[in-house]
């Protein structure tokens, strides 16, 4: 099993009287990725300016590779890079310039500094557009240049909060490709977002917050195993369903629940293996059945399970 490269201990933190996060506790094994999952103004981002030392935690502890990240900790800080929500970019450089200037930041200079450039230029796709200033990108491109900047030193953590949002789905998949990229080298993710189904793709665990505190911590599939129902079968029939069929159907195996609108059935059922009993069930009344689709029941049910709210408004 991978090491613990981060620990988050009981971190905690008001705003006056407002407890935006309260006893978050969770851990990032080394090249692992962490999905940070919860609706507007759950904590997020009052958690992750934490873990990289931008702001002072009110009680609690962040660990890296055993090692206290403080405000001042410059040490510690050096193996995280962090993608924050706002870009920070400057329009009038070009985007080498401008990672040339990050770069600068961190202590990098002469070869090497030349050398990183290039690197990430090309990790997020941008090789070709390293002369042109980030005023002529679109929001995509500059969130691109914006994740080149957090990699320059190396990080073995990158924490990127909501990193596409006000992105079209061509970018956002270039983005995706980016942290795949990252992954494949071995590099630890944390990334915050309120689309479950953004961070499935990419994430091995999810930690659900909700009010600053965390409802879940778990991985994608132990979460499904949640669901009171992980598949919908959806089946048009010949004829319209009556009440006593949906009566039988809701008494099989595996069916948690039936919803009938004329020839439409909408069927919820434990999980997705039970679609083709329940199919062969219904050949088997003598019903003609026009179409049918499985579907597995979205990740984005596990917020309205757990809270009773839905993620997003
Ligand atoms: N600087 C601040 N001053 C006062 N209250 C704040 C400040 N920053 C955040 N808050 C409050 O703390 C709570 C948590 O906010 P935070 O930004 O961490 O949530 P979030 O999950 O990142 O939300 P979003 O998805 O909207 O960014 C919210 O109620 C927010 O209004």
């Amino acid at each position: 099993m991978a090491a613990v490269l981060l620990s988050v201990n009981q971190l905690s933190k008001s705003y006056g009287a407002r407890k935006a996060v309260d006893g978050v506790s969770f851990q990032v094994q080394q090249g692992q990725t962490v999905g940070l999952i919860g609706p507007n103004g759950a904590g997020k981002s009052t958690t992750v300016s934490m873990i990289c030392g931008l702001l002072r935690s009110d009680s609690g502890s962040v660990l890296l590779n055993g090692a206290p990240v403080t405000q001042g900790a410059s040490a510690a800080k050096r193996l995280i890079g962090y993608v924050p929500q706002d870009l920070a970019l400057y329009d009038d450089l070009s985007s080498l310039e401008n990672l040339k200037l990050f770069g600068a930041l961190y202590g990098l200079k002469g070869a090497q500094l030349k050398q990183r450039c290039e690197q990430v230029l090309a990790l997020v796709n941008l090789s070709d557009r390293a002369g042109d200033n980030p005023s002529t990108f679109s929001g995509g491109m500059k969130r691109r240049l914006n994740i080149a900047a957090a990699l320059l030193h190396e990080p073995q953590l990158l924490i990127l909060d909501e990193p596409t949002v006000g992105v079209d789905p061509q970018s956002r998949n270039a983005i995706f490709d980016t942290l795949e990229a990252l992954q494949a080298q071995g590099c630890a993710l944390i990334y915050t977002s309120h689309y479950m189904e953004e961070v499935e793709r990419l994430a091995d665990h999810l930690v659900i917050i909700d009010h600053g505190k965390v409802l879940a911590d778990e991985t994608p599939a132990a979460l499904y195993q949640r669901l009171p129902a992980q598949a919908a079968l959806q089946v048009e029939l010949a004829t319209a369903a009556g009440a006593e069929l949906v009566a039988a159907l809701s008494a099989l195996d595996g069916v948690r629940s039936v919803q009938a609108s004329g020839q439409q059935l909408s069927i919820a059922l434990a999980d997705a293996a039970q679609a083709a009993p329940v199919l062969v069930w219904l050949a088997g009344q003598g019903l003609t059945l026009l179409h049918f689709a499985t579907a597995k029941t979205s990740l984005e049910n596990i917020f309205l399970n757990l809270t009773g709210r839905s993620l997003r408004d």
